[in-house]
């Protein structure tokens, strides 16, 4: 899953309506670090986020990983390339077990090789499933339905599906928010791991003390722009940025 270069989101615009959402929004990611997303409610996080992913399309502006163009591929054929993605409203099935759960993401972003070996990947994907939820702390209840696990528990696993990707690049959306210190701490850890397997994280977040503890690199937005970019050091001692996130967050919510 190592990758080198980088993503770069170029002078992306997107309109819903009258709302300009991303309005010229530009910044990179680079292999082996962890980017924190912040800004105001409404500043477009989301929705850059959609962009690279494939699931909205950009009315200007492109998006390259390593050099290649993504904004023609479907959300699918982008995951198999390696972009993988939480949500915030975490799309699990409930009707199905962890352990199901996790399998089934993995079969879904399978390049097409791979799913053409079914069932010798069987295997593989099971101790993949198997590794995955003991690191998160999830091995006892592997064969629980998703729909009865606390909400900590659900973040834990949509963080586990992703992770049985084994993405070149992840955007996590809002991890820290409404989870225990026990999952946070679970996400740290991947967080680190993914890090140092080369992979680019993509953190979007509210909680600054969570940016700055995670995160190499900041990209603050706000109305559908990058207002700075820089290490968190740097970006929150920015008074331009303090003064947005604080009026702008109130202005925008
Ligand atoms: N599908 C959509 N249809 C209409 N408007 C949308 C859609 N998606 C986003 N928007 C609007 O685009 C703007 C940017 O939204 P976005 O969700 O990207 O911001 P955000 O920075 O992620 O905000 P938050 O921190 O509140 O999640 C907002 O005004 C939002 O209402």
């Amino acid at each position: 899953m190592t990758t080198g270069g980088t993503l770069d989101v170029l002078d992306v615009s997107k309109s819903f309506g009258g709302v300009q959402a991303l309005d010229g929004c530009t910044f990179s990611m680079r292999g082996g670090g962890v980017t924190g997303l912040i800004g105001p409610n409404g500043a477009g996080k989301s929705t850059v986020v959609n962009v690279v992913t494939g699931f909205v399309q950009a009315d200007r502006g492109t998006v390259r990983l390593g050099g290649h163009g993504l904004h023609s591929l479907s959300p699918l054929e982008i995951a198999r390339i390696g972009v993988g993605r939480t949500f915030q409203d975490l799309r699990l099935f409930d009707g199905m077990t962890v352990l199901e759960n996790l399998l089934v993401a993995r079969e879904a972003s399978a390049p097409v090789a791979r799913r053409g070996r079914r069932r010798s990947a069987r295997g593989p994907g099971l101790d993949a499933a198997t590794a995955v939820l003991d690191r998160l702390g999830l091995s006892d209840g592997a064969d629980r339905w998703v729909r009865e696990l606390s909400y900590a528990e659900r973040k834990l696993v949509s963080l586990g599906r992703v992770l049985m990707t084994e993405p070149r690049v992840v955007f996590l959306d809002e991890p820290s928010s409404g989870v225990d210190l026990n999952a946070l701490d679970h996400f740290g850890n991947e967080i680190r791991t993914l890090r140092e397997r080369g992979a680019m994280v993509g953190v979007i977040e509210h909680n600054v003390e969570v940016i700055r503890m995670w995160c190499d690199d900041v990209v603050f937005m706000t109305r559908g722009q990058v207002l700075r970019q820089g290490s968190p050091g740097e970006v929150f001692a920015d008074p331009t940025v303090l003064s947005e996130y604080v009026g702008g967050g109130a202005a925008h919510a």
